[in-house]
């Protein structure tokens, strides 16, 4: 998918744990008039159904369309833990901050990538997902499809962009076409791990996501002729570099640098010069362990991706300037 021939957005949404007092519902304050009084007599009309607001599964169809109604739709559908919704073409996405593991499994996937009318199905991120695939093989020519993914930080923008690229790398993979075989298996592993890569560099912990990704990417899958995932490129902007020198109280550095001094062989450890127990001030909270710090991980990634070990040793070694004794970088 590139250039934005035609959009879909997908938008993300914490939810803040509800209720008018945290600001989930807002009440609009407007003079009193014979128009606000009807508009609040249908709205009460509207949600006095309370048993049925969760069937409503495309935002669209609520009726009036306020905030209120709205909100009140997305709280009594994350109350029956159904957490995506229609709004029109858009799909809002709600986090369910728990594991929910029937919900993404390769047998959905193929249930929605077999289906004559995917969106005949319940609200899905694989309904985005195949639709942009069915719409890439335009009538005449092949048409390029954009899915925009945006939302505050822990909505779940990074999930769900995983989300797009498993189903992709699933659905766009052949076991069809015997020549390519190796070629496509191998990019379809490149295009997942490319995720632990920029995840272990680009993303840290922070107040609000303990997997916060501190820069923008733009994502472009290639497909040939007959849908196949033929090749991928990722563009990444805006990083956060100042994070590397100075990060709030309570959060930390990058995540590669902890996955570094944790996972270090004593072998590496010489070489980087980053003795065990060593600690940095720039390295607060190294304490508080995270999924992410998982160095193999990112070491397995790079080494599928074709970085080699020369490659890799380049990357990791650290530049440490013993001359100065009071070292203001170690602690
Ligand atoms: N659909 C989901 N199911 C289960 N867990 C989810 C889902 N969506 C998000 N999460 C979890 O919520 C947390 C925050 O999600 P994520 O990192 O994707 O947010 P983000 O929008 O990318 O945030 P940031 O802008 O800070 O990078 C993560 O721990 C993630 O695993």
């Amino acid at each position: 998918m590139s250039s934005a021939d035609n959009r879909r957005i997908v938008r993300e949404g914490r939810r803040n744990g509800g209720g008018k007092e945290k600001g989930f519902f807002q009440k609009v304050h407007s003079p009193p008039s014979p128009l606000n009084d009807s508009l609040e007599g249908e709205i009460q009309a509207f949600l006095i159904d309370e048993d049925q607001l969760h069937t409503y599964d495309d935002l669209t169809k609520v009726n009036p369309v306020t905030p209120s109604t709205v909100l009140k739709c997305l709280q009594a559908r994350y109350s029956v833990k159904v957490f995506y919704t229609h709004a029109g073409c858009t799909l809002v996405a709600l986090n369910p901050f728990q594991p929910i593991p029937d919900l993404y499994t390769l047998d959905v996937m193929k249930e929605y990538h077999g289906a004559p009318q995917p969106q005949e199905f319940k609200p899905h991120i694989f309904i985005v997902a195949e639709e942009a695939y069915r719409n890439v093989q335009g009538q005449l020519e092949p048409v390029n499809q954009s899915l925009v993914v945006s939302g505050e930080s822990g909505a779940g923008k990074t999930w769900t962009s995983r989300c797009l690229m498993k189903y992709y790398a699933t659905v766009a993979a052949s076991s069809s076409v015997v020549k390519s075989q190796d070629t496509v298996e191998r990019i379809e592993r490149r295009v997942l791990d490319s995720n632990p890569i920029m995840e272990a560099f680009g993303n840290a912990c922070t107040l609000r996501n303990n997997n916060s990704s501190r820069f923008g990417k733009y994502i472009q899958l290639q497909l040939d002729r007959c849908q196949l995932l033929v090749g991928a490129s990722v563009q990444t902007y805006l990083l956060e570099k100042s994070r590397v020198a100075c990060q709030l109280a309570n959060e930390r550095n990058f995540h590669i640098f902890y996955q570094m001094m944790k996972m270090a062989t004593d072998e590496q450890r010489k070489e980087w010069k980053m003795p065990p127990g060593q600690c940095f001030v720039w390295l607060p909270n190294s304490e508080k362990t995270v999924e992410e710090d998982c160095f193999h991980e990112t070491v397995e990634a790079m080494v599928h991706l074709g970085i080699n070990t020369e490659r890799q040793r380049q990357i990791f070694r650290v530049r440490y300037y013993s001359s100065n004794p009071q070292n203001p970088y170690c602690c």
